[in-house]
C-alpha cells in the first residue's frame, strides 16, 4: 500500500514552511484568496516556494479568480499544482489550467446528504472536462470556503473513490490515525489543525500530524501484511 500523502496548506512564513519540510510533508499550499487569512501574495508565495526543497509540490489555491489573477500569480509563484476551492465550473477549471499549463484539484464540499452518485458525478465531469484534472479533494461544506476546522462523515466517501481523494475539512493529530484508517485516501490536507493561529503554523503540530499519519500507514501495512501471511 502507497503511503499516505500529507499537505499542509496556508503556509505564510518562511519558518513555516521549513518546519513542513522538515516533518517531511509532500505538499505545501498558498492561499490566493484575499478575503483568508492565510492569503499570501504572489511575491509572498514566490519567496515561499523559493524556499522549498525539489520534489515537495508546491499547491496554489484558488477561490473564484479570473484566468487573468491565475495567470499573473504563475508569473511570480511556481507553484506545480492548483487546487480550485470556489464554485468553479468544469469549463472554468480547464480553462485557468490550460492557460498556466498545471494540473488541477478540484474541491467537493460535503453536506450531510452528499451521495456517492453525486461524488462520482462530480469527478466524471470534472475529468472529462480536462486532461490536467488530478483529483478531488474534499471539504466540508460550511458557510464559507475553506478553512474552517470542520469534519464531515466521513462515511459518506465511496470506498471505491477513497484510494484517490484527497481528504480534508477539521483534520487534526486527534483524528488524523482514525480518518487514515477509516477513509484510506491517497492523501490528506490540513490548515487549521496545525495552526498557533489563524495563518501561523505550529512546528510541534505540523510533525505530530505527519508521525500520526505515518504510524497510521504502518499500522495498515502491518495487518494487511499479518493477513496476507495467515
Ligand atoms: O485555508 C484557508 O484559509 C482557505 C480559504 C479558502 C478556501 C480554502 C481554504 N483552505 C482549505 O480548506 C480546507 C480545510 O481546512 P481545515 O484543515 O479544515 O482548516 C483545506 O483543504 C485547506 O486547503
Amino acid at each position: 500500500m502507497p503511503r499516505t500523502r500529507v499537505k499542509i496548506c496556508g503556509l505564510t512564513r518562511e519558518e513555516d514552511v521549513r518546519a513542513a519540510v522538515q516533518a517531511g510533508a509532500d505538499a505545501l499550499g498558498f492561499v490566493f484568496y484575499p478575503p483568508s487569512p492565510r492569503h499570501v501574495t504572489a511575491a509572498q508565495a514566490g519567496a515561499l516556494i523559493a524556499a522549498m526543497p525539489p520534489f515537495v509540490t508546491a499547491v496554489a489555491l484558488f477561490v473564484n479568480a479570473t484566468v487573468e489573477e491565475v495567470v499573473a500569480v504563475a508569473k511570480v509563484a511556481p507553484f506545480t499544482l492548483l487546487q480550485f476551492h470556489g464554485d468553479e465550473s468544469a469549463a472554468e477549471c480547464a480553462a485557468i489550467a490550460a492557460a498556466v499549463g498545471r494540473p488541477f484539484m478540484r474541491v467537493f464540499r460535503m453536506r450531510a446528504d452528499t451521495s456517492a452518485a453525486d461524488l462520482l458525478e462530480y469527478e466524471h465531469q470534472y475529468r472529462a472536462a480536462s486532461p490536467l484534472f488530478s483529483s478531488l479533494l474534499l471539504d466540508t461544506y460550511v458557510d464559507a470556503y475553506g478553512g474552517a476546522g470542520k469534519v464531515f462523515d466521513w462515511s459518506l466517501i465511496p470506498k471505491e473513490l477513497a484510494p484517490r481523494v484527497v481528504l480534508s475539512g477539521g483534520l487534526s493529530v486527534s483524528n488524523a490515525t482514525d480518518a487514515v484508517a477509516s477513509v484510506r485516501p491517497y492523501a490528506v490536507d490540513i490548515s487549521s489543525g496545525v495552526e498557533q493561529q489563524k495563518g501561523i503554523k505550529d512546528a510541534r503540530k505540523i510533525a505530530d500530524f505527519v508521525n500520526a499519519v505515518r504510524a497510521a500507514d504502518a499500522t495498515i501495512e502491518s495487518d494487511n501484511s499479518h493477513e496476507s501471511s495467515s
